[in-house]
């Protein structure tokens, strides 16, 4: 399940659940004739179905919905206004749903800020006039329940960004996968054509991979690739990225960066890399296939095809070389 249909999910059913609590608190204030109470229970109620009708129009764009933040923003607002208003004691524990609504729907921090909002009057209204013990009791009950449900969802948000994080991230280098090398060369090559900025890639591959592993083992290569990540780190600039394919692998994505730029780093790269003693290995070389991007290229397999066919140019050429290939250029 996506994260916004996950949001949907759980962003209906804590409406729906807080409107059945609070319409069923008017149902009572209505048989026992605290017709205040009522109209306020139903207009709670009405904002409550007002965010669950919210939740399934916007529910492709649960993540930056803003109507939630009014919507939760009036329930409160509402309530703290009757405490404020009727002088009714049980009305302060209508502030745990909504306390507890404003941390599921709200990202954290605007939950917690606007459940501040809501406690701090709530408090005040249940110290005013009510005896210290019970004040004290209903004060630690609300806390609590702001503290552990904001609590849970920290602890949510953190696993849903490790995971995030574990998804895209290659576990022996730490460099990104191929799994969001499309998505991130997509994004380049829609800013690069708004923009008008070049936009250059290259595939980088060991020379003698088999050699290496039959001589060094596995894990010899796992840790020669780990070494060279963190090389690699070193020598791009930020704002470009680095991708693992497979075991002996890159590709880089170089924004704004023309045919001139990617020329330079290449050589740079293959010298840097030439020149070193790689711990356990030696000497280590590389090929290295680079493009640009030309204005007939709109998809990513374009330009990782033309890459890959440069990076095999490369080494067909004798390695330890690097091969531009240039981009496709179509009459406009
Ligand atoms: N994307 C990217 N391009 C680089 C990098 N290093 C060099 N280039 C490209 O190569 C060109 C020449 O780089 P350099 O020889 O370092 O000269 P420079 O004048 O110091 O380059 P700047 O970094 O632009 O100041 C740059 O303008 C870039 O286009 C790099 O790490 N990443």
């Amino acid at each position: 399940m996506t994260e916004t249909r996950l949001r949907t999910w759980t962003h209906s059913f804590g409406y729906g659940l807080a409107a059945l609590f609070i319409f069923s608190l008017a149902l009572q204030n209505l048989r026992y004739g605290f017709y205040e109470l009522f109209y306020l229970a139903l207009a709670m109620t009405c904002l409550l179905l007002a965010g669950l009708i919210y939740t399934f129009v916007c529910r492709r764009q649960q993540l930056s919905a803003p109507g939630h933040l009014l919507i939760l923003a009036g329930l409160n607002a509402g309530l703290v206004a009757a405490i404020l208003v009727l002088d009714s004691p049980g009305v302060t524990h209508w502030a745990m749903p909504l306390l507890i609504l404003n941390l599921l729907v709200l990202p954290l921090r605007q939950g917690l800020s606007l459940s501040a909002l809501l406690l701090v009057p709530v408090i005040g209204a249940v110290w005013f006039g009510n005896s210290a013990a019970y004040a004290l009791m209903t004060s630690m009950g609300l806390i609590l329940t702001l503290a552990v449900g904001a609590l849970y969802i920290w602890h949510y948000d953190h696993i849903a960004q490790s995971a995030e994080d574990l998804a895209i991230t290659d576990p022996v280098t730490g460099a990104h996968n191929s799994r969001f090398l499309d998505e991130t060369l997509q994004k380049e090559i829609s800013r690069a054509i708004a923009t008008g900025h070049p936009l250059s890639v290259i595939n980088l591959s060991f020379d003698y991979t088999d050699e290496i592993r039959d001589l060094h083992g596995k894990a010899g290569l796992q840790n020669l690739f780990k070494s060279v990540t963190e090389h690699l780190f070193g020598v791009i600039r930020a704002g470009d990225s680095l991708y693992t394919l497979n075991d002996s692998e890159f590709f880089l994505i170089l924004p704004f960066t023309p045919e001139e730029g990617v020329r330079v780093i290449a050589e740079r790269i293959r010298r840097s890399i030439g020149e070193r003693e790689w711990s356990g290995i030696g000497r280590l070389s590389v090929s290295l296939g680079c493009t640009t991007r030309g204005n007939g290229d709109t998809s990513t397999v374009s330009l990782r095809n033309r890459a890959n066919q440069a990076m095999h140019q490369a080494r067909q050429r004798g390695m330890d070389s690097a091969w531009f290939s240039p981009g496709e250029s179509v009459d406009i």
